[in-house]
């Protein structure tokens, strides 16, 4: 059936689109995109003072299946991504067992088809087990629908290993994205190296230990050709040696989380909220605004969550012992929203550019343009609608966000997948 989509401001870069529009949806594809649209027997929505957008991708989320089945599912991951919303999500492969096969690939494929409620693009490992050791069956993976590779988690410690699975994996065409984390150097640090460290009697995780991961990966880029995507970059330095990457022209790009640009090592105090211990750590405030700096100026290319859920008996352990990682799918637009285009630092071409092109873009996916013949995968929100970040509401089954008590502006509220909704005046639709 036809549904028309109307008087919302569509904002799509990638077609120069900025301003109020109708979008008609038929067969589960956009059918036209014009002022003043009308069809016999349409189902007609007013989204008067909406924005509406390509389908928002949040392309590093822990879905936790299978194994972890206590923190998230696919089922409640995917309802969580939805309800933050996001048409697809690119799910990690730190799961029990190590998402290292076309197996465990085709499970989750078959898994989200049947209960998700939204896209869910998997990430197969490059080592098996994670264990930076035996190159993980690549090809099988790819046949079975993994989009990239990486060892999120971990990152693959030996140099020549990593060599040698990008040298490998290249001729799968799929990029590599790296969790950059020296271990030897890194050990049993908990929160950022420096004051807070000092201050709490907490164990340091220099900067210099992603640092130096980025720079190896960034120059193994160049040695084998192969596309590197630096996963969660948290410190000023490594951003600029993902500036110099680009300058040279090498395919490197990077991703930051919402955590990373609008929270530090100050917020760890003495309360030790379990929530804040991250990996890579809450940086200095000055990384955070280097960060920021990165987003606007676009050497930064995606906005992730790293959607880590963790249970809430998990988390209740003194702060050394709690397992790093903080939610993210519900806050994550909002956030945005809130920081950057409120205040006037980005617009919504450049939130679209960073949360729906360029995460399509760099895993290979169809591009979603609101534009005739592209897929419906459509993201409509109220830029305005106010509200408190409330742990009793969130669809996730974990809690450990960093972000509970946040005042925020702007909720997603109507979302559509292949032109079925799934998120309808901000409900999930079962
Ligand atoms: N980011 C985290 O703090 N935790 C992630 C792992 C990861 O993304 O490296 C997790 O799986 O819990
Ligand atoms: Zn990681
Ligand atoms: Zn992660």
């Amino acid at each position: 059936m036809a549904l028309i989509l109307k008087n919302a401001h569509v904002v799509d870069p990638s077609v120069e689109l900025d301003g109020v529009m109708d979008v008609l949806i038929e067969d589960g594809k956009i059918a036209r995109v014009a002022e003043g649209i009308e069809v016999e027997g349409a189902e007609v929505r007013d989204l008067s003072g909406k924005y509406l957008v390509p389908g928002l991708v949040d392309m590093h989320v822990h879905l936790r299946e299978p194994g972890f089945e206590h923190k998230e599912d696919i089922a409640s991951g995917t309802r969580s991504a939805a309800k933050g919303g996001f048409t697809g999500v690119c799910c990690m492969p730190n799961t029990d067992p190590v998402t290292d096969n076309g197996v465990v690939v085709g499970y989750i494929v078959a898994r989200a088809a049947q209960v998700g409620k939204c896209r869910v693009y998997p990430a197969g490992a490059m080592s098996k087990g994670l264990k930076g050791e035996i190159i993980s069956e690549m090809g099988d993976m790819v046949a079975q629908g993994a989009v990239a590779f990486t060892d999120d988690g971990r990152g693959i410690q030996d140099a020549g290993m990593m060599r040698r699975a990008m040298d490998y994996g290249k001729m799968f065409g799929r990029v590599f994205m790296s969790h950059c984390q020296d271990e030897g150097l890194v050990g049993a640090g908990q929160v950022n190296e420096g004051v807070v460290s000092t201050r709490l009697g907490l164990l340091g995780w220099p900067a210099q230990g992603e640092e130096l991961q980025i720079a190896r990966d960034i120059m193994l880029s160049e040695l084998t050709g192969c596309a590197v995507h630096i996963q969660h970059i948290s410190t000023a330095a490594g951003l600029d040696m993902v500036r110099a990457a680009k300058d040279k022209g090498l395919a490197v790009t990077c991703e930051v989380t919402p955590h990373h640009l609008f929270l530090s090592e100050d917020d760890i105090d003495s309360t030790y909220n379990t929530s804040l211990k991250v990996n890579p750590p809450l940086r200095t405030k000055a990384d955070c605004e280097a960060l920021i700096e990165g987003v606007k100026d676009g050497s930064i290319d995606a906005v992730v969550t790293d959607h880590a859920p963790h249970a809430a008996w998990e988390k209740a352990h003194e702060f050394e012992y709690a397992p790093f990682g903080m939610t993210g799918l519900e806050t994550s637009f909002a956030l945005i929203n809130t920081h950057l285009v409120k205040t006037g630092q980005i617009d919504y071409s450049q939130m679209v550019e960073l949360m729906a092109v360029a995460p399509r873009e760099i895993l290979g996916l169809e591009p979603v343009k609101i534009a005739e013949g592209s897929v419906a995968d459509i993201t409509v929100f109220d830029p305005d609608a106010e509200w408190v970040v409330d742990e009793a509401e969130f669809v996730s089954k974990s809690k450990n966000s960093g972000f509970i008590g946040a005042k925020l502006v702007g909720r997603a509220t109507d979302v559509f997948v292949g032109g079925v909704a799934t998120l309808e005046n901000g409900e999930i639709v079962e």
